[in-house]
């Protein structure tokens, strides 16, 4: 039987793409590209057995376990995750919430009560939730449509950043995780291929369509930190349970 593994299908996630297609492995696995938001429902509902998620979502699952060394985190700006804004934060009243995130609708709601102290209205299902027109409505916005809109906003907020102002902590969005137990054979060639697909971001990098509005490079060589450290742990635990006390 094919374990079957739901990944985000952002370019923050292709070098780990890279090293499963180029590993044994990609033999062994049934290998889907989602939303992180799909990624988490399908973990959820036992559709596959493991899932690039975001970390908010484990607070919905019965059983969950950590099955790589891998994530997508982030020490400081990640420069993909972010709040636009046409005022300061202070003075917004509204924010709409990215329908494709669970980690960072999350951590902005985190940050608006504990860090900045405000509680505007929080939009779920705004018709263009990608932009904001209104002077004093703000958007969290996720992934690759973010490229390129961060000077398009006189106010702009990197949630990795904002954390670890807050915290001091680096920050988990995303971890592999399982809804059952895996053999750990599997998991050490799983992080094999992980690792080698980090190890190669520069032929990833000549595989992704250039863009002048983006640093592709310094995004996957710098911006985005992919080990799964101590710090990055005690920061998804701290996260999970500013998450409860919402
Ligand atoms: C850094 C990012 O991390 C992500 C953010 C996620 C979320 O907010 O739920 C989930 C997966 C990651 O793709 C990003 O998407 O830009």
């Amino acid at each position: 039987m094919k374990l079957k593994i739901s990944a985000v299908s952002y370019t923050n996630t292709k070098p780990f793409i890279y090293g499963i297609q180029h590993a044994d492995l990609l033999n062994k696995i049934e290998l889907s590209l989602d939303t992180p938001t799909d990624c988490a429902q399908k973990l959820i509902d036992d559709k596959v057995d493991i899932g690039l998620i975001p970390v908010a979502a484990t607070l919905n699952m019965p059983y969950w376990e950590i099955v790589s060394d891998y994530c997508i985190g982030a020490v400081g700006p990640v420069n993909s995750v972010f709040i636009f804004s046409n005022c300061d934060i202070k003075d917004v009243k509204r924010i709409q919430l990215d329908p494709e995130s669970r980690s960072s609708n999350n951590l902005a709601k985190v940050l608006l009560k504990n860090f900045w102290k405000i509680q505007p209205e929080l939009i779920v299902d705004a018709e263009d939730y990608t932009t904001s027109t209104d002077p004093k409505t703000a958007c969290v916005l996720i992934g690759d449509r973010t490229f390129g809109k961060k000077d398009k906003y006189p106010f702009v907020y990197d949630l990795a950043e904002e954390w670890q102002k807050f915290t001091g902590l680096p920050f988990c969005f995303a971890a592999w995780i399982a809804n059952k137990p895996i053999p750990q054979e599997f998991i050490d060639e799983f992080n094999v291929a992980l690792k080698s697909g980090l190890d190669h971001r520069s032929e990833v990098l000549k595989e992704l369509t250039p863009r002048t509005d983006f640093d592709l490079e310094d995004y996957l060589m710098h911006k985005l930190d992919f080990d799964l450290t101590e710090k990055k742990k005690e920061a998804l635990h701290l996260f999970l349970k500013y998450i409860k006390d919402l």
